[in-house]
């Protein structure tokens, strides 16, 4: 009898899963959270705000605490649980969506999903009141990232809140993103992409072949990169099921970030009996076989190693995993790391690709002239050896640099998510409480004409260093900024340069798609609906 029980909860959560029905989503998902805050106040009720009394209990001052509660926003739906979950049904266009909120509402407002009270700010000054806060009470990631977050992976540096063990995981990691360590990989970067140029010319040689994706074959190079710069290895050669592991990242993905529009799936109880939850076990299982077998290659060259080379062995110069492995983080917490950045740095970087190459193919003018700024860094015989273009080289790429980081101001890659763990002074006016998560958008601030004259034009110029000087610096955040901001820019930054200037140096580019055409969807990062199409010829 149990057994048939447990095979109709089994049936029934496949199907919650596996379709997508909205009207019986909305009436299971009332039923849910009803029952869920009865089940789990572990989860919800205790991460609520119960009276406000007790939210404004540590304050000194209440009247900029009555600026907070008379802050605007969109009227929510009357159950807290749901708040104003309605007006975030529709997974599409969430940035275009926060931004025509910022329009109506102003620099701050007021948002209720999931019984979490968010506070959005939309000015550079108020962004950097929280991200340039040195309180690693502003630090945490909001209670809705942490109930995404696999517990599997829960010692990874993106997660953990910041205290002392972050800042030292921070420290020892940034050691492996420093330029001396990076610049070993050159060559392996320059290999991966004379790989992805073989897989686009295949792609798109018969004049038959146009209005095609190029998004895998970027996110497989940029994956290829990524392991090999963080691991040593290159595991899509070497690893027997390698080539599955960027697929498996990609699933990992899916999966985890679907739950937030299967919301039922976000209880712990429900999500372990879930046929989704089996699939991302057997997907970490796989990656877990991989990391491992990386792992035990170390393991092989340290016990090689005499006591003198190991003594004289430059820490600066080392792999990510070589880092942790010396400084003795045991293997479940390499593991943990070692897939996240992983999976970060594919995503991210690959993604940024993705976004650029698109705008320089919607603007040929910016495209020429960064090709010929290639062109001369490429033939000039002081950047080349054996044929491969010297690290040092690509510092000279800087319009190409400035196209980059124009690209990530108008798509930029995340919403930047904090759950405040002491209260949070924005200005003499408003002081947002304690347990209050809060949002920057960096699309929003990316907009705002005062900072972005003609935010919707490309101009690369806006990147010129007088330019930026003039510019608040919390005005562009597509690596975020202060303490907790991107530990991975300079690598990200070097892996888009040498991706595109490869592809700029062996093909003209252009796109059969517009910027209207390009839908945009929150699922970990800020995706396309759909991958763009390009048409690529061989110069
Ligand atoms: C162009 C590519 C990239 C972009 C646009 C990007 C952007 C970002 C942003 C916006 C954040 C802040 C997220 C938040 O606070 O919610 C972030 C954090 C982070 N990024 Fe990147 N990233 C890129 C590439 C990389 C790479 C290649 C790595 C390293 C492998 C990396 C590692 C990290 C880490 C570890 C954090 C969290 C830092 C912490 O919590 O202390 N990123 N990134």
């Amino acid at each position: 009898m149990q057994g048939l029980n447990l095979t109709l909860v089994d049936q029934s959560l496949n199907y919650l899963g596996d379709e997508f029905n909205v009207t019986l989503l909305l009436s299971i998902l009332i039923l849910l959270l009803f029952v869920v805050m009865k089940l789990h106040r572990k989860h919800f009720v205790s991460a609520s705000i119960k009276n406000e009394n007790e939210l404004f209990a540590s304050c000194e001052s209440k009247d900029p605490y009555n600026t907070y509660k008379s802050l605007p926003g969109p009227t929510p739906f009357p159950l807290r649980l749901i708040g104003n979950s309605l007006s975030f049904f529709s997974n599409i266009n969430i940035p275009q969506k926060l931004f025509q909120f910022a329009k109506k509402y102003g620099p701050y407002y007021r948002l209720t999903f999931l019984n979490e009270d968010y506070v959005v700010l939309n000015t550079p000054s108020a962004a950097e009141a929280l991200l340039g806060s040195t309180n690693v009470k502003h630090f945490h990631r909001s209670r809705l990232q942490e109930t995404l977050w696999p517990t599997e992976l829960e010692q990874s540096i993106i997660i953990l809140p910041g205290g002392e063990e972050w800042k030292k995981k921070r420290k020892m990691l940034s050691r492996a993103f420093m330029t001396l360590a990076l610049q070993r990989h050159n060559s392996c970067w320059h290999k991966q992409c004379e790989r992805m140029v073989e897989k686009l010319e295949e792609r798109f040689q018969d004049e038959g072949k146009k209005d095609n994706i190029v998004a895998d074959i970027l996110k497989q190079c940029t994956f290829a990169m990524s392991s090999e710069t963080l691991m040593g290895v290159d595991i899509t050669q070497e690893a027997e099921d390698g080539a599955l592991f960027c697929e498996s990242l990609d699933e990992f993905n899916r999966i985890l970030f679907g739950r937030i529009f299967r919301p039922w799936l976000l209880v712990d109880w429900i999500w372990r009996r879930s046929s989704e939850y089996r699939k991302a076990r057997a997907v970490v299982d796989g990656m877990e076989k991989v990391t491992h077998l990386v792992i035990e290659k170390y393991k092989e060259k340290f016990l090689l190693e005499s006591v003198e080379e190991r003594n004289a062995n430059d820490e600066l110069k080392h792999t990510m995993i070589e880092t942790m492995m010396r400084n003795g983080i045991d293997e479940k917490a390499i593991f943990d790391e070692t897939i996240t950045l992983l999976a970060v740095a594919t995503d991210a970087t690959s993604l940024a690709e993705h976004y650029a190459l698109f705008l320089l193919a919607l603007n040929p003018e910016h495209q020429e002239l960064c090709r010929q700024e290639i062109d001369k860094v490429f033939e000039d015989p002081k950047n080349v050896k054996n044929g491969i273009l010297e690290f040092e080289a690509l510092k000279a790429l800087n319009y190409l640099e400035r196209c980059i980081l124009e690209s990530l101001r108008i798509y930029p890659l995340t919403i930047i998510l904090r759950r405040l763990e002491a209260p949070l002074k924005i200005d003499e006016n408003l002081v947002i409480p304690k347990d209050v998560s809060v949002i920057v958008t960096p699309y929003v601030l990316h907009n705002l004409p005062e900072c972005y004259p003609n935010p919707e034009n490309f101009d690369p110029d806006r990147f010129l260093p007088e330019n930026v000087k003039e510019r608040h610096p919390y005005a562009y955040l597509s690596f975020s900024a202060g303490p907790r901001n991107c530990m991975g820019i300079k690598f990200g930054m070097i892996e888009v340069k040498v991706v595109l200037a490869t592809i700029l140096r062996n093909f003209v580019v252009s796109t059969p798609d517009t910027m209207d055409d390009v839908k945009l969807v929150v699922d970990g990062a800020v995706n396309p609906a759909a991958p763009m199409r390009f048409n690529l010829s061989k110069r």
